[in-house]
């Protein structure tokens, strides 16, 4: 049983007094009772001193660190860990009365970061006076943007000089009117055939000779086409066949002897006739209107130009394109002295 100190002794006395009193008392209270006290009164005050000595601050000396055999090994306190001196802090070492600190300042430092690590010096301590960071500085007020000055007048000496002065002694005499209407078309005739620098690579890899040499060129532009004046383009001339006019300047067919055909050559003010596959075609009207040019297709006036015709452009139909300019059909010589003039009458 436990008992408190202060009736500690007289209960050891009476049990004392009574052991030799063996009818006054058990045997097992006799012998048990005063041994177990003992033991147990060495128990408690170990008991308080411990106890007191948890109360104490680990730096604070203890009375005895003897291991007992009883009793966990406990570790002894050192002040160094692996040789380097570990801080200690006291709450009395910040004084923080004078400065009105808060809460705060009181407080010891969070346990992380470790207090002598790296990480710990860059954070600035939270009780350093804290330095206002410097106003920025205001950015000086932008050049006020001065006015361009007026660009300088021209003066007379900086104009250039006027043109010269257009007098009839500097003008070329005029061209007749029809030739200027017309497309010019210089050169030779073209054969649609492959251009002479289009052809295969010559040996040397070169591509032969430059266009120009040896070649003129056969239509005014670049491009190879002949450029037809206002109002003569394809649909210019479909207009004019579907307008009802006639086109083939006779009054009906007509049998065309080859010696008629010759005559009609389109030069001298005559006609441009041409045959195409036994009809014959007044090509006239649609002189200005052909894209390949004029001169192209007069080349194919006053005789058969069927051959020429299906050099260039087979896919073109002839007789949708002069259906209005039909003359008449070819017939020899002696078929139209035995038959008469015209095609009514061979009928
Ligand atoms: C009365 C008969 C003819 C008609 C109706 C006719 C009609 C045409 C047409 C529609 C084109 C444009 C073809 C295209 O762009 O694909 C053309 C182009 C041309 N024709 Fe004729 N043609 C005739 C006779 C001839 C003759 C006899 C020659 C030559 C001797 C000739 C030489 C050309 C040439 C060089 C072109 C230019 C081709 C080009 O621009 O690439 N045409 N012709």
């Amino acid at each position: 049983y436990y008992r408190p100190p202060s009736t500690w002794n007289a209960f050891s006395a009476a049990v004392a007094g009574s052991a030799t009193d063996a009818g006054s008392a058990s045997a097992g209270d006799g012998d048990a009772g005063p041994a177990i006290s003992a033991d147990a009164q060495q128990r408690a005050e170990s008991q308080t001193q411990k106890d007191v000595g948890a109360a104490r601050l680990p730096s604070a000396p203890r009375e005895s660190h003897t291991p007992s055999p009883e009793t966990t090994p406990r570790a002894a306190p050192s002040n160094s860990l692996n040789g380097a001196p570990i801080p200690t802090f006291t709450l009395a070492e910040h004084d923080s009365s004078d400065d009105g600190g808060t809460d705060e300042d009181t407080l010891p430092p969070p346990s992380f970061p470790s207090l002598n690590s790296a990480q710990r010096a860059s954070i600035q301590p939270t009780h350093a006076p804290v330095v206002a960071p410097p106003k920025p500085s205001l950015m000086a007020p932008p050049p006020k943007p001065t006015l361009m000055a007026p660009p300088a007048r021209p003066t007379p000496s900086s104009l250039m000089a006027p043109p010269p002065r257009i007098v009839a002694s500097n003008l070329r005499p005029l061209p007749t009117a029809l030739p200027s209407v017309r497309v010019p078309i210089t050169g030779p005739l073209p054969n649609r055939g492959p251009l002479p620098n289009r052809g295969p690579p010559l040996s040397n890899g070169s591509l032969g000779p430059p266009p120009t040499a040896g070649l003129t060129a056969k239509t005014p532009n670049a491009r190879g086409k002949v450029l037809l004046s206002p109002g003569h383009s394809p649909l210019d001339w479909a207009s004019l066949q579907k307008s009802g006019m006639n086109l083939s300047g006779v009054p009906s067919l007509i049998r065309v002897t080859p010696s008629i055909l010759k005559y009609n050559n389109g030069r001298k003010g005559k006609p441009a006739w041409s045959s195409y596959h036994g009809k014959v075609y007044n090509i006239t009207p649609y002189l200005p209107f052909h894209p390949g040019g004029e001169g192209e297709l007069r080349r194919a006036a006053g005789k058969d130009g069927g051959k020429l015709f299906m050099e260039v452009h087979p896919w073109v139909n002839w007789d949708n394109m002069l259906g209005e300019c039909v003359v008449g059909i070819m017939v020899s010589e002696e078929q139209a002295r035995d038959r008469g003039g015209s095609l009514e009458d061979m009928e």
